[in-house]
């Protein structure tokens, strides 16, 4: 620590009593691997939160966790003091660190940790320049009327051009590149000054002391132990432990068990008053009864309105879920109701496919929270599972003027009274060195985008925006965008509505019986070649069978693409001939092993990692954080 820091550790004013005008609560925004976390904990070093020796300690207990269980573990919202000094003599202020998460699918999360803060600390790497998912949560902050407080990371690189980046942040934010702070979260340079700014820069939170209690959940975690903890930044009144909570969206009233500030572990405090930001817990135990964006009041005096913005999450890809074990089937429901004790977001539903056995269809935010769910399901819960290919949530209007929502292509209406179909779309943000130009338009276009506009953001970068059919970039949209620019472009996306497209449902057929979980509604002028695609990858996968099998792509009635697998006898005990009977019944005992991981689709035998094997290559993006 440096010993301009040492004497900047002041005894913090005592929650629950803090005068809301020496509060300071900010986020960090940045892209991924921009330094936020080492940035969070050197200010939680700088501040005396944490001590040199205990820092390293948890910075390697977290990196176990996370390697063991795969997951972050962050602290949602810390409370650290930080000492100002000035001629008329130091002022200690409490500054509240409200974590957000940082992808596009949990765009909502986001925008509700955004607005338990005054200020947002828009980190950008000094070597790397701005990235999309830095563009779109500063939009998000923006439009919460965040401060913005522009910095530099990593100055201490060899590579940084902390002049050319300035410029290019200055440009977008409207300010002064000499405005632009500039740190080093590895050495700690410049760190002390940037919580002098933030504070200078923070506005006071306001709020009313004695008006009826609101505060808003900008967060909700399950903790094994204690049951859901909800975090909360109060904006008028107080919280207090015993009091009786009533949140406004569902009604349902809770006792405060307790309440308590991070700082950097939980400590119980009495109340939490106007401005302040910590936890509440209340013995729940799920935490869609707790959920974020909602308004905590008190019962005995609730709040009239409440806090605006609360929206239930809705999911906007659908796949199938199913064990590849069909006898795992009980232990996936077990793991998804676990998990949806903590995933207030996570939506689903049994399912049952000719194909693939029992299941469950499972509602997801995106393509991120869809790998997510499916590799905690497989890490934690230690199942084999196979997913069909995801789809969106369809609009489908009828001669008759009757609506369906479609969210499996199974539902899909057949009988051609279809008026009209609506998809969703997306409006798409990518940033790029300008020589990729050429080949991210043409990518585009071939996934039926309509360019919005393109900027550049300094000589040799451009933003390009484009609106997308959501169904277009949910396969592997993002590897296309990555391997043609080398790796170097970003994307990001938020909903923007839906429009009339040209869908059809393609069915591929097994000597004449559909197998549902290959059908795929797609673009009419794709349809071909799903069905080309899909049927070969079938023959190559399912063995041939006594009978000649037609393996058909078909929209409705008209067959678009056909395959054949030729008929074959395969007589195991051919190679047997006049041996003896132990070693015949051994085969035979094999082949019925053989047989039963076989399923049968109509009359023809299909082997289990036929289907695997088949949609395992429509999964998406594997790494779509990047
Ligand atoms: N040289 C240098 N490296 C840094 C600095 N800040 C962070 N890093 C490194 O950059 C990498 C990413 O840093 P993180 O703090 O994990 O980034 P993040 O933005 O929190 O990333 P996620 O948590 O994955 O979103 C790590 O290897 C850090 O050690 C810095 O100031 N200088």
């Amino acid at each position: 620590m440096t010993s301009a820091a040492a004497h900047r550790i002041g005894s913090a004013p005592q929650p629950g009593r803090t005068d809301a005008r020496l509060i300071r609560n900010f986020c960090i925004i940045a892209h991924i691997d921009h330094g936020k976390s080492t940035l969070a904990d050197r200010m939680l070093q700088l501040t005396g939160v944490v001590d040199e020796r205990a820092m390293r300690a948890q910075y390697l207990d977290r990196m176990d966790i996370e390697r063991e269980r795969g997951i972050t573990i962050k602290s949602q919202a810390v409370r650290m003091p930080w000492t100002v000094r000035a001629d008329s003599g130091d002022t200690t202020y409490v500054l509240n660190m409200i974590d957000t998460p940082g992808h596009v699918d949990f765009t909502y999360e986001v925008s509700r940790s955004l607005e338990a803060c005054e200020a947002a600390v828009l980190l950008v790497d000094a070597a790397q320049g701005i990235e999309a998912q830095t563009l779109a949560n500063l939009y998000l902050a923006l439009d919460a009327d965040l401060q913005i407080i522009p910095v530099l990371n990593k100055i201490d690189l060899p590579g940084a051009e902390p002049e050319k980046y300035a410029a290019e942040l200055a440009g977008i934010i409207g300010c002064d590149p000499g405005e632009v702070l500039r740190v080093s979260a590895k050495t700690g340079e410049g760190v002390p000054e940037l919580l002098d700014e933030i504070i200078a820069q923070t506005p006071a939170p306001v709020g009313v002391t004695d008006e009826r209690a609101r505060a808003l959940i900008f967060d909700s975690v399950y903790d094994t132990y204690r049951g859901v903890v909800t975090y909360v930044r109060v904006v008028d009144g107080r919280i207090s432990h015993r009091d009786r909570i009533l949140m406004m969206s569902t009604k349902a009233t809770h006792e405060v068990l307790e309440v308590g500030v991070i700082s950097p572990e939980p400590t119980r405090t009495d109340s939490l008053s106007v401005g302040e930001v910590g936890y509440l817990i209340t013995g729940v135990k799920d935490v869609r009864q707790s959920r974020v964006g909602d308004t905590v009041t008190l019962q005995s005096k609730p709040a009239t309105d409440p806090l605006a913005g609360y929206r239930h999450p809705n999911p906007m890809v659908y796949a199938g879920l199913y064990p590849i074990d069909g006898a795992d089937y009980p232990e996936l429901r077990e793991a998804l109701e676990k998990l949806q004790l903590n995933d207030a977001a996570l939506a689903y539903e049994p399912e049952t496919s000719g194909a693939l056995g029992f299941g469950f269809r499972i509602g997801f935010l995106g393509l991120l929270h869809m790998e997510i769910v499916r590799e905690r399901l497989e890490r934690e819960f230690n199942l084999d599972l196979i997913s069909t290919a995801p789809s969106v949530v369809y609009r489908i209007v009828m001669e008759n003027g009757s609506e369906h929502t479609v969210t499996n292509p199974s539902e899909f209406p057949t009988d051609g009274k279809i008026a009209e179909v609506y998809e969703p779309v997306v409006r798409a943000t990518i940033l790029s060195p300008s020589e990729y130009i050429g080949t991210i338009m043409e990518l585009c276009q071939a996934r039926r985008g309509v360019q919005l506009g393109m900027d550049y953001l300094s000589a040799d970068r451009v933003e390009i925006r484009y609106t997308l059919p959501l169904a277009e970039i949910v396969f592997d949209f993002f590897d296309a965008l990555k391997s043609r620019t080398k790796g170097f472009a970003s994307l990001d996306y938020e909903p923007s509505g839906e429009q009339e497209a040209d869908l059809v449902k393609v069915d591929i057929l097994l000597h004449g019986e559909p197998v549902d979980a290959f059908s795929a509604i797609v673009h009419r002028d794709k349809a071909y070649s799903y069905g080309v695609e899909m049927a070969g990858k079938l023959k190559d996968l399912i063995p041939r069978q006594q009978f000649e099998v037609p393996i058909q792509a078909a929209i409705g009635a008209r067959v678009i693409a056909r395959e054949t697998i030729r008929a074959m006898r395969k007589d195991v005990l051919s190679k047997c001939y006049g041996g003896d009977i132990t070693r015949k019944r051994k085969l035979l005992e094999k082949q019925k092993e053989g047989k039963k991981r076989m399923k049968m689709v109509g009359r023809v035998e299909v082997p289990q990692e036929a289907f695997v094997a088949a949609l395992a290559t429509t999964e998406p993006a594997k790494d779509s954080k990047k």
